[in-house]
């Protein structure tokens, strides 16, 4: 029989740096031929946007497939245990299947999948990598907020968990094998000190590493040799608490489905004009975020005038913005994914989004 393929799962909030920690893997692939599941939150497709097309050998455009049907925990058995079979189903199968997913899933049921009977014998979970977004992480973003659980609490008596980024964090952490503390660059000194805090956190044998810019030596990220499918029970679940902690393996994720945190979140795509001034339209996305306490917003949008694709990513109120390719077949004009916690806003965001300053 095959060796099975070895699978790694990247896993970690909105922003936190999966992609680039992806891309900069992709770029230092060292000959091996990775394939890539991205699933994104919010229908733009703009991690496989940026990941598509780059030119990195490693992994061509055919080997990048999109998986946007919702957070991928929530569709393992219509759309990620069929996307594997055809995966695995190809003439020459890759050396190596790297799964994305959204910055909002849950990464048990993922890794859980991997026992499924079509898949146990030909792939494993070479291990899953949590990248954190340390500056966030640091200020406390994650951590539950007592007043708002205790309103909460008080207003639904059913209801027995912490806030959904802290249900989200904790069980990203709790299924990691190794933990990445990212955007070191602009945490600086707090590093260190959240890495010690983190190793005392993480379950015995998770590794703990800082890094900028997802920049990881790939025999660190790839070649694990985890086989977490046969170690589900140890990732425990931290969120739902009322149900009594059940790590049976009994493949019923169902429970998960109807009432975890996804609901909670929310994400539309605004359609602009083209952008006269990025550096100025940047401000203002920053702006918008403030306001409207946005979580996530990327995209890409055309320049009067250029050829270039802009492409925009905000993070909170940090905005990078990045002329990447020639825009080609491309339409011009500017299209955003915002993505927030439930309740946003739309018109007066859109609007505000839209509103551009008169060319100068
Ligand atoms: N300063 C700094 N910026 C970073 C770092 N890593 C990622 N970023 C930036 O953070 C933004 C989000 O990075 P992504 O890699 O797209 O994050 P992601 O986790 O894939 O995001 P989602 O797919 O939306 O959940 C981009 O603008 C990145 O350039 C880092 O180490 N330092």
């Amino acid at each position: 029989m095959h060796a099975k393929i070895p699978a790694t799962i990247v896993t970690g909030f909105l922003g936190a740096g999966k992609t680039t920690l992806i891309r900069h893997m992709l770029e230092n692939a060292g000959g091996r031929h990775i394939a890539l599941i991205i699933n994104e939150f919010g229908d733009l497709g703009v991690d496989g946007g940026i990941l598509k097309g780059c030119g990195i050998e490693a992994c061509s455009d055919d080997d990048v497939v999109e998986l946007s049907n919702g957070c991928i925990c929530c569709t393992v058995a219509d759309d990620f245990i069929p996307t594997m079979e055809a995966l695995l189903a190809r003439d020459t199968p890759p050396d190596h299947i790297v799964i994305e997913t959204s910055g909002l899933a849950l990464p048990q049921p993922l890794v859980r999948a991997f026992n499924w009977p079509g898949l146990k014998t030909r792939v494993t979970v070479d291990g899953v990598i949590t990248v954190l977004d340390g500056p966030a992480v640091a200020a406390g973003t994650f951590a539950a907020d007592v007043a708002a659980v205790d309103a909460q609490r008080a207003a639904d008596d059913g209801l027995d968990h912490e806030t959904p980024l802290s249900e989200l964090y904790a069980d990203q952490v709790a299924c990691a094998d190794m933990i990445v503390v990212n955007k070191s660059d602009l945490l600086g000194d707090g590093t260190a000190p959240l890495v010690d805090r983190l190793r005392g956190e993480a379950r015995a044998g998770v590794q703990v590493v800082p890094a900028a810019m997802g920049a990881l030596p790939v025999d660190v990220l790839l070649g694990r040799g985890q086989g977490a499918e046969d170690d589900i029970a140890a990732r425990h679940e931290v969120h739902h608490h009322h149900h009594h902690h059940d790590d049976d393996d009994d493949h019923d994720d169902d429970h998960h489905h109807h009432d975890h945190g996804h609901d909670a979140f929310e994400s539309f795509v605004v359609e602009a004009p083209e952008v006269t001034d990025p550096a100025a339209f940047a401000a203002r996305i920053s702006e918008v975020i403030r306001r409207h306490g946005i979580l996530r917003l990327k995209g890409f949008a055309s320049v009067v005038g250029k050829p270039m694709r802009l492409t925009v990513q905000a993070v909170g109120p940090r905005v990078d913005h990045y002329f990447d390719r020639a825009l080609g077949g491309d339409a011009r004009g500017t299209r955003l994914v915002v993505i927030g916690q439930a309740g946003l806003d739309r018109a007066a965001i859109t609007a505000d989004l839209v509103a551009q300053p008169a060319a100068a």
